[in-house]
């Protein structure tokens, strides 16, 4: 939870010093990141591996659980190369085996954030964001991290894949909306 002195006084912040980073497999994070970028403005950067994970669910399944086991950090394709320009940085990610995905834990290993303002934001299958915000803090030490967003997304272990259209949609800007007033930062 957020502490109300790490809410933004200064409510307005230039498109160019934000900068939203995300990882999505199924698109309704991707989505969510586009819905926050229509109300902040800002860059949109997708996290890209250097090897891609694999397409069948099983599979990316028992990888991530013996990445998350063992620690591995897989290597990114994106680089960030003027980090030095934004202040405030939105990172995006599903939760995966009830953590932090991987490749987010390398992009915060990469990638000093300390001075900047984090905003994390999440999509999961319903059972929340477990431990991903709380490991986004301790990677984070030196940022001020603000409090996340976060919504149901896809169940693909159900075969429900992208859901963000339609009501649910409306239903998702809306709370984008309220989230990003409690914040501070419309
Ligand atoms: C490898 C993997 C692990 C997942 N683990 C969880 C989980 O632990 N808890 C959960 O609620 N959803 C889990 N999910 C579901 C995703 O978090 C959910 O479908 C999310 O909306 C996907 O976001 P995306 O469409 O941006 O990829 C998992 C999905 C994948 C692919």
């Amino acid at each position: 939870q957020t502490k109300p002195e790490a809410i933004l006084e200064n409510t307005q912040v230039a498109s160019d010093k934000i900068l939203i980073v995300y990882l999505s497999r199924t698109k309704n994070t991707k989505a969510v990141a586009e819905m926050i970028q229509e109300q902040v403005g800002g860059t949109l950067i997708e996290v890209e591996l250097v090897t891609p994970y694999p397409e069948d669910y099983r599979a990316i399944v028992a990888q991530v659980a013996r990445e998350n086991e063992s620690g591995f950090l897989p290597p990114l394709k994106t680089k960030i190369s003027n980090l030095d320009q934004y202040e405030v940085i939105y990172l995006g990610f599903p939760t995966w085996g009830m953590q932090l995905p991987p490749p987010m834990k390398s992009f915060l290993t990469d990638n000093n954030l300390s001075g900047k303002t984090v905003i994390p934001f999440n999509t999961n299958a319903g059972y929340g964001v477990g431990s991903s915000f709380k490991t986004v803090k301790k990677l984070c030490p030196k940022s001020r991290v603000l409090e996340g967003f976060s919504t149901k997304g896809g169940v693909e272990r159900d075969g429900i894949l992208f859901v963000m259209e339609g009501e649910k949609r409306i239903e998702v800007k809306t709370q984008i909306n309220q989230w990003l007033q409690r914040i501070g930062i419309i």
